[in-house]
């Protein structure tokens, strides 16, 4: 059986399932991209093709094995796209909650019943019909749970708001010893220096009590300010709309100490080191064009108590 555990973003990391990139199918149309930044590739004729993004996968599989992380891999599905893992389903305490995705994603999370055939049933949470949330949006920290969400005037407009308020309202009464801070995304269909897909796209923390952060990212600065004042002003890493787009705060943490990070981010490597961080860089700057990095690519299962 698999023992759950998570409680934050950066304990040591035991075990994960990190998501495949082999058999994607022939390239998107525009018409069935769901992100702006895998349409932008789209256009350009540059969409990522399967063995660069197997490679990228291989070298964080590589990095997450040599730290000792028993790593699960979902089966194979023909023809689907599944290097995004971490919204298909998310670990907060000892429970994991099948999330409800994206219409276009609700077959991914088949791939990975093997996993739930070693976890208690009891500790399974299936989300109700309507109820919406994705898991890089949804981030527990130490006794408080980070939401992002759209309200329904995004939700209902855009393909990429993912988590509802029913999803919010949903995470809190499941989890009622959590306090809540939920916080509403910028959206874009169109525009992927305009969008935060996901909380993870503009936002995450890391260390001990550090953040990386996107402040446009925000709908509500008031949410920003929040942010400012719960980490500190010197414990933040802002970073610029350029550093959203290319993904900056989709970094992933091993540990504390230890951040896996993309290896043309120079910027943001530089100053994790200045910061006593370890930093594993890694190539994954082909999956980058479909809009997520490496905390996309992971479902977290257990990290120390
Ligand atoms: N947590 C994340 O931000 N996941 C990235 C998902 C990217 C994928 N192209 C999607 O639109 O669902």
């Amino acid at each position: 059986m698999i023992d759950l555990h998570i409680k934050n973003e950066t304990s040591k990391l035991e075990a994960v399932v990190l998501g495949v990139a082999n058999s994607p199918g022939s390239v998107p149309t525009i018409d069935n991209a769901y992100d702006p930044k895998s349409k932008e590739f789209i256009r350009k004729g540059q969409y990522p093709t399967e063995e660069d993004t197997v490679r990228e996968m291989d070298a964080f599989a590589n990095i997450l094995t040599k730290y000792g992380v028993k790593v699960y891999r979902p089966e194979i599905l023909e023809d689907l796209n599944q290097i995004f893992t971490r919204d298909i389903c998310f670990v907060i305490d000892n429970m994991i909650v099948v999330a409800n995705v994206l219409k276009e994603r609700d077959e991914e999370v088949h791939a990975i019943d093997y996993v739930f055939d070693q976890i208690n049933p009891n500790q399974i949470i299936e989300m109700p019909d309507g109820i919406r949330a994705e898991g890089g949006d949804v981030m527990p920290w130490n006794g408080k749970l980070f939401i992002g969400y759209s309200e329904p005037e995004d939700f209902n407009m855009y393909q990429v708001s993912r988590t509802n308020r029913e999803g919010v309202d949903f995470l809190k009464n499941q989890f009622p010893h959590y306090e809540v801070h939920a916080f509403e995304l910028v959206k874009s269909d169109d525009d992927p220096r305009a969008n935060a897909l996901h909380l993870d796209c503009c936002f995450q923390p890391i260390g001990k009590d550090q953040a990386i952060i996107f402040p446009g990212g925000f709908k509500n600065q008031k949410d920003v300010e929040f942010l400012r004042s719960y980490f500190g002003e010197e414990n933040i890493i802002e970073i610029t709309r350029e550093e959203m787009y290319n993904m900056y705060s989709n970094v992933f943490s091993i540990s504390p100490e230890v951040i896996v990070s993309e290896k043309n981010f120079t910027r943001l490597n530089t100053e994790l080191r200045k910061r006593g961080f370890t930093v594993e860089e890694v190539p994954y700057g082909e999956i980058s064009k479909q809009e997520g990095l490496l905390r996309c690519s992971t479902l977290p299962l257990r990290r120390t108590k």
